[in-house]
């Protein structure tokens, strides 16, 4: 018999997660990569995009000293599909945020949650809605279009960004022809310039490869009205996602400069559902968007694949008004 690992699944705009509560920091085994990948695997394991190890921040021993600096009891060990370490996950941190509200272990209305990339003050909103107080975007190429993207034989011209984590936004329907301009709930489906990107099987390229020496998210997007754009992206260490909350702020931050405007607020639609972004006069980007859980259970790993028990059959599958794991 291998170990047990309790978790619960969640998701933000349909990027999806397993969260492992780990409070006192015992069972960091469960990030190592392979153990990751056997998770998040989507045939053989849960399934997921990422998995987020929830963590009190003074058990965090690769961080001494970052819950006095930081006063954020909580630590978010987020962790890529494919094993690797991401600095931010701007959809995670809400679901995270769900997480500790539901579980009883933050009260709102905000609370500070630390991240790789820093501490991050989470908004709870009305009506299942988080907003995110995600910093500032910082411009690689000091904001000029230096890099560039390449996908099936296509290139394009893409602003390189970290919101900490690296970001190239390209802007694919230079022609204005996108379809579902001017509507309001129009679905990233119907935005003709995203659908003829196809199945986004093939890894983006990046020239040159050193503006991103730790690779790159790779956002395509497209405007749909005024202060409104759609996008799909290709998550760096998962592939394509239906969401990526960080990559929404890259592309809305983009959207801004192209606009010359830094007022209002952006409404993005992705694959999942809708975000929105707002830039503060200093330079703060705030993300609102829901955040969901779901299934809970405990799955044993072992060496070969991870096995599932889920411990309270239907109906009783949501977590909203379960007790603490
Ligand atoms: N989906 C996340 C971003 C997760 C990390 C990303 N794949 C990376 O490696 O930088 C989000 O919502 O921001």
């Amino acid at each position: 018999m291998g170990a047990q690992v309790e978790f619960v699944k969640g998701h933000g705009t349909q990027n999806d997660f397993v969260l492992v509560p780990d409070p006192d920091g015992v069972s960091d085994g469960v990030v190592d990569p392979p153990t990751v990948r056997m998770i998040t695997d989507r045939h053989s394991g849960i399934g997921a995009d990422g998995l987020i190890r929830v963590v009190r921040t003074a058990a965090v021993a690769e961080m001494p000293g970052l819950a006095e600096e930081s006063g954020a009891e909580w630590f978010m060990d987020y962790r890529n599909a494919d094993g690797s370490v991401a600095e931010m996950c701007g959809n995670g941190i809400r679901v995270l945020a769900r997480y500790l509200l539901d579980h009883g272990h933050a009260a709102g209305p905000t609370m500070r949650i630390a991240t790789r990339g820093g501490v991050r003050v989470v908004h709870v909103e009305p009506e299942g809605q988080f907003t995110v107080e995600m910093g500032r975007a910082v411009p690689l190429t000091g904001g000029s279009v230096e890099a560039t993207i390449g996908l099936d034989g296509r290139s394009w011209p893409a602003t390189a960004v970290t919101v900490p984590n690296p970001h190239a936004v390209v802007f694919v329907d230079e022609g204005g022809d996108a379809a579902g301009i001017g509507d309001e709930h129009v679905r990233v489906d119907d935005v003709r310039a995203l659908a003829e990107l196809g199945m986004l099987t093939s890894v983006p390229t990046v020239r040159p490869r050193d503006v991103f020496p730790d690779g790159a998210n790779v956002e395509f997007v497209a405007r749909v009205g005024e202060r409104h754009i759609a996008l799909r992206v290709w998550e760096r260490g998962v592939g394509e996602t239906r969401s990526c909350g960080t990559g929404v702020c890259a592309a809305a931050w983009a959207a801004m400069r192209r606009d010359g405007t830094r007022e209002g607020t952006y409404t993005v639609q992705v694959p999942g559902g809708q975000l929105r972004v707002t830039e503060r006069p200093d330079g703060e980007l705030m993300l609102t968007g829901p955040a969901e859980l779901g299934v809970r259970g405990t799955v044993t790993l072992d060496a070969r694949f991870v096995r599932k028990t889920y411990p309270d059959p239907a109906p009783d599958r949501t977590a909203r008004s379960s007790p603490a794991l």
